[in-house]
């Protein structure tokens, strides 16, 4: 099977800058206190970084905070000119679902669900038009190479096909940002490298693309990478 690409149409029609100022998290432990991320300044480009480390530096803790699933000790998250961090949790799940798409090591599929359907999902909650939001998933699958698996539930996938449906999802409603936590962590070398090209046509389409990975090969094929240890981030 050929590798599947992306088209224009999956391209974000507005890319938001990320940026994060003096951003850290401590956590308590214990008697004591861990700090998962000393305070980090950086805008990330559009393209693909790779963050790595090892586990426990605090990659998940950054991630978390770019999304705004957490709340940071100090510093902000800004899109464009929205600080997230300022948000209440209703205004943050907007901003969210207006700039964010997310893929997960799990992919995170709704098993009652098709492959279709899973695609559709993010663009019922946006209130498209049942036609229309078919015919993107439709096209969104196809760009997957999944147009034959529509019909499909999780449970009949295999991962490397789930995490594509995932991807798919992912990018239903254009996000300019996309974070993936460890989307090939559970996936053999040639599966993983075809998620990767994936997540390469999604950068190369000008969104921001922010990819966790244990995986040295990967990280070598992104834009640039942050490396993380201790909780310290470091960019090449
Ligand atoms: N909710 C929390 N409460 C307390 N400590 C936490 C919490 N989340 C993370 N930590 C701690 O913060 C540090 C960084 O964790 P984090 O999950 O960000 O690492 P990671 O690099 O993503 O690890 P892995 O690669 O294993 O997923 C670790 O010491 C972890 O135990």
């Amino acid at each position: 099977m050929t590798a599947p690409t992306l088209t224009p149409a999956a391209r974000p029609t507005a890319p938001a800058a990320l940026r994060a100022e003096h951003l850290s998290r401590i956590y308590p432990s214990g008697d004591g206190q861990v700090q998962a991320l000393a305070p980090f300044t950086h805008t990330f480009p559009p393209g693909l970084t790779a963050v790595v480390g090892p586990s426990g530096s605090g990659k998940s803790t950054l991630l978390n905070l770019l999304a705004g699933f957490d709340t940071p000790t100090t510093g902000h998250v800004l899109i464009g000119d929205t600080d997230l961090t300022a948000l209440d949790e209703a205004a943050r799940a907007d901003v969210r679902l207006a700039h964010y798409g997310f893929v997960f090591q799990n992919h995170n599929l709704v098993s009652i669900l098709t492959a279709q359907e899973n695609v559709e999902f993010p663009l019922t909650l946006a209130g498209m038009p049942p036609r229309e939001r078919q015919a993107r998933a439709r096209e969104l699958l196809a760009q997957v190479g999944l147009e034959q698996r529509g019909g499909h539930l999780p449970s009949q996938l295999s991962g490397g096909e789930a995490q594509r449906v995932a991807i798919a999802r992912a990018l239903a409603r254009d996000p300019g940002i996309l974070l993936a936590d460890e989307p090939t962590g559970n996936l053999d070398t040639r599966t993983g490298e075809r998620i990767l090209t994936l997540l390469q046509q999604s950068a190369g389409a000008g969104r921001t693309v922010v990819l966790i990975t244990h995986d040295p090969d990967i990280a070598a094929l992104a834009d640039q990478r942050l490396h993380v240890r201790d909780g310290v981030v470091t960019p090449d």
